[in-house]
């Protein structure tokens, strides 16, 4: 029988769920429905106003007086809810009055917002109809964590990578300028963009700042600006922004003369024209020093971003502006939370206590696996299946283990030092840990610069925001035939953060560059190997890992296992019927299978790939002629990835008797579920779904 394409496999997922929330099942709308009633199922907790908020229009209707009440109200109704379902909870404690005060103002039935990143959406979800769903929040069929347009018309992009709000907003405005050519300007639909402190750190907020200031569009940009990101915000843009905070007395001088600059009339006969002229020159010789002010925007604030009256204040009167204005506003992270003040970091994001979350689909599969089956499958296989550390902390301990013995060694991250395993690194080696912001594209172009000037560097990235910097990898790093590693972590389906962070793209778009090497542990013993053979290599390096724990309790000892050599894979178990190709940590799920189909008298062979690049070719050649089947299996996207490779080397290789089936995501966005197993067996990528395509495999067999 011929390969078979990745396009004609037979799919153990429901191809229909992927991207629209109109698509769900029943049964997930159901969940969904039990989750949100659980917020408060005594109904005591009393938010009269609220209550009374189900949309902008109904929020006008309460009288301006009642707005502080509100914004009460809402940090109160987010401090059950998101401590209960998990998600962005100090970016959103943070914004409430500045979201009352948008949506007060302005009219996002006409008018744009965009959310940078979208991770401090709540609010605005709340206050645009979704607050009784808001239960199901980041759960399987509830609410996305993020905007997203699936979800509401108020949603106007589904966005989770940071800094591409003010694009976004120049690029409503301009639509909106051409649409409308005859209306009044003010009457016009206006964008509005609110970004945060350390986004705005981000080269793409810095060019659409620098188009925005030149073309004088019209439209808003909110900076929010608390200090931090999800550490303590980095770089001298920080700085500055701290420097503007604390030089209080400056800080009221400015936005008196701010004020009184903004009711002077910009355009208009003589006089107004004279006061145009004093308005200029006290804007430069007041504020001449904001670098904003210089792009061409104008800048108003700082303001206190909890001071709603005083919000919608100023938003009434910015509203009549023409020309780019950027407001600063002041807030805390976390604002209303008792941790805020001594652990903001610890209040960017909420876990979701595991008695609420544990969704009955997951609760089902970890029970079905009986301790016995677990415990077999180890021993033949030399790993037990219950879980170790996260995969994260494997590669924190071996990227310390690597670097205590490399002076050479440097870490780099781009804003995420604790999510990519590097707290320990930065404590034992600050000055080889570089923390550059919200800036990936700069981050990896430096790693070359440092890879250049004869360092190890290592670029510690979430598999889906190393694609910010993806130019770099190619020009910057592979053309260079540079020594970066990349240590991507995340990469593989993420659970509750969904589409945005799912990281099933970097096989597919490292793959395709010369001299690139792509390989993924299956577990923390190979993780520690394959990081220290990767620093040993002249040119780039791809490792990936999923948002996970690795398999604990390893039984097959360093010394028992194959060398760690580009190239070469690794045979864990031999059979006769079908062989099965896993990479990184999926390789467990396999051996699961594998022991499952014993029971049954049929018998797999698993090979632990290791690489996907170089692949193992000859052992791959060994394998097509031995078996009728051989399946690859990998977390990342069906097309372009590991099993893509592994069907090119069939084309090259010949040994086309074998049916090659290629096991991955499928050719749709996966949705936000409570757990990323949910996700696995979604799409067919767990235990279960490896069996049933084998045991499909086999009857074909039988038949042909
Ligand atoms: C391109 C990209 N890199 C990294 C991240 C991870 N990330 C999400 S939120 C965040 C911090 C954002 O800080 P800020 O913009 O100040 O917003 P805040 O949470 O403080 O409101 C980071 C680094 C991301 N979303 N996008
Ligand atoms: C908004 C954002 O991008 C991060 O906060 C992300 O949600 C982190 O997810 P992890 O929990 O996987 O670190
Ligand atoms: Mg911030």
């Amino acid at each position: 029988m011929d390969s078979s394409t990745p396009e004609d496999e037979p799919t153990a997922f429901d191809p229909s769920v992927g991207g629209s929330m109109a698509d769900r099942s029943a049964d997930e709308a159901q969940r969904a429905a039990e989750l949100a009633a659980a917020v408060d199922p005594t109904g005591l907790v009393q938010r009269t106003l609220l209550d009374r908020v189900g949309s902008p229009e109904a929020l006008k209707s309460l009288d301006r007086s009642e707005l502080p009440a509100l914004c009460d109200e809402l940090r109160s109704f987010l401090l059950d809810t998101v401590q209960a379902t998990g998600g962005h909870l100090g970016s959103n404690l943070g914004v409430v009055e500045l979201t009352v005060a948008l949506h007060w103002v302005y009219d996002f039935g006409r008018d744009h917002i965009v959310l940078d990143t979208s991770h401090q959406s709540y609010p605005h979800k709340i206050l645009t109809g979704r607050k009784d769903r808001f239960g199901s929040l980041r759960q399987t069929g509830g609410l996305c964590g993020f905007t997203n347009p699936h979800e509401s018309p108020f949603d106007l992009f589904h966005l989770g990578h940071a800094g591409t709000s003010i694009s976004l907003g120049v690029g409503l405005a301009i639509a909106s300028a051409s649409r409308h050519p005859d209306e009044d300007p003010n009457l016009r639909p206006q964008a509005v963009a609110v970004i945060g402190d350390a986004s705005l750190g981000a080269g793409v907020a810095f060019e659409a700042l620098n188009h925005a200031g030149a073309r004088g569009e019209r439209m808003l940009v909110v900076l929010n600006d608390n200090e931090w990101s999800i550490a303590q915000s980095v770089g001298a843009l920080a700085r500055y922004l701290s420097r503007i905070r604390t030089n209080r007395t400056l800080m009221r001088a400015r936005q008196e003369i701010g004020n009184l600059i903004a009711s002077i009339p910009v355009i208009g006969d003589k006089v107004d024209r004279t006061l145009d002229q004093v308005r200029e020159v006290l804007r430069h010789a007041i504020i001449s020093g904001h670098v904003f002010e210089e792009l061409g925007v104008r800048y108003v604030g700082p303001l206190d971003g909890h001071d709603v009256l005083l919000l919608v204040d100023q938003l009434e009167k910015i509203r009549q502006l023409d020309g780019c204005i950027l407001l600063h506003t002041l807030t805390q992270k976390g604002k209303g939370h008792p941790d805020a003040s001594e652990h903001p970091e610890r209040v960017h994001a909420a876990k979701p206590p595991n008695s609420i979350v544990k969704p009955a689909e997951a609760q089902a599969r970890y029970t079905r696996e009986s301790e016995k089956v677990l415990a077999t499958a180890a021993q033949r296989c030399g790993t037990t299946l219950d879980s170790g550390i996260s995969y994260t902390q494997a590669f924190g301990d071996a990227v310390l283990e690597c670097a205590r013995g490399d002076l050479r060694v440097h870490a780099i991250t781009a804003g995420m030092p604790s999510g990519t395993g590097l707290g320990g690194f930065s404590k034992e080696f600050p000055t080889r840990f570089h923390d550059v912001g919200i800036t990936e594209q700069h981050g990896i172009a430096m790693a070359a610069g440092m890879a250049k000037g004869g360092l190890r560097p290592i670029v510690a990235v979430y598999s889906t925001f190393l694609q910010r910097g993806y130019d770099q990898v190619f020009q910057e790093v592979a053309l260079q035939e540079l020594p970066v590693v990349f240590a991507m972590d995340r990469a593989g389906l993420v659970g509750q953060d969904g589409p945005t962070h799912n990281g099933v793209f970097d096989i597919a778009f490292q793959r395709i560059f010369p001299g690139f090497t792509l390989c993924a542990p299956r577990d923390a013993t190979d993780m520690r190997r394959m990081l220290a053979s990767a620093l040993e290599l002249d040119g780039p390096v791809g490792l990936r890992y999923p948002r996970g724990s690795c398999p604990g309790h390893e039984r097959i000892t360093e010394s028992e296992r194959a060398p760690m050599v580009p190239g070469r894979a690794e045979v864990l178990l031999d059979g006769q019927d079908v062989a099965v190709w896993a990479y990184g940590a999926l390789v467990s799920e396999a051996i699961l299978a594998a022991e499952r189909l014993r029971e049954r008298d049929i018998h797999i062979t698993v090979v632990d790939a290791r690489y996907a690049k170089p692949l193992d070719e000859e052992l791959l050649s060994k394998h097509l002629r031995q078996h009728r089947t051989l399946i690859t299996l990998e977390e990342h996207q069906r097309a372009g990835g590991f099993g893509s490779a592994v069907l090119e080397a069939q084309s090259r290789i010949g040994e086309r008797a074998c049916h090659v089936r290629t096991l991955g995501v499928p050719d749709a966005y996966q949705e936000h579920r409570t757990q990323r197993e949910e996700q696995l067996a979604h799409c067919g990528l767990d235990a279960a779904g490896l069996e049933r395509i084998v045991s499909t495999a086999l009857r074909a067999v039988k038949r042909s």
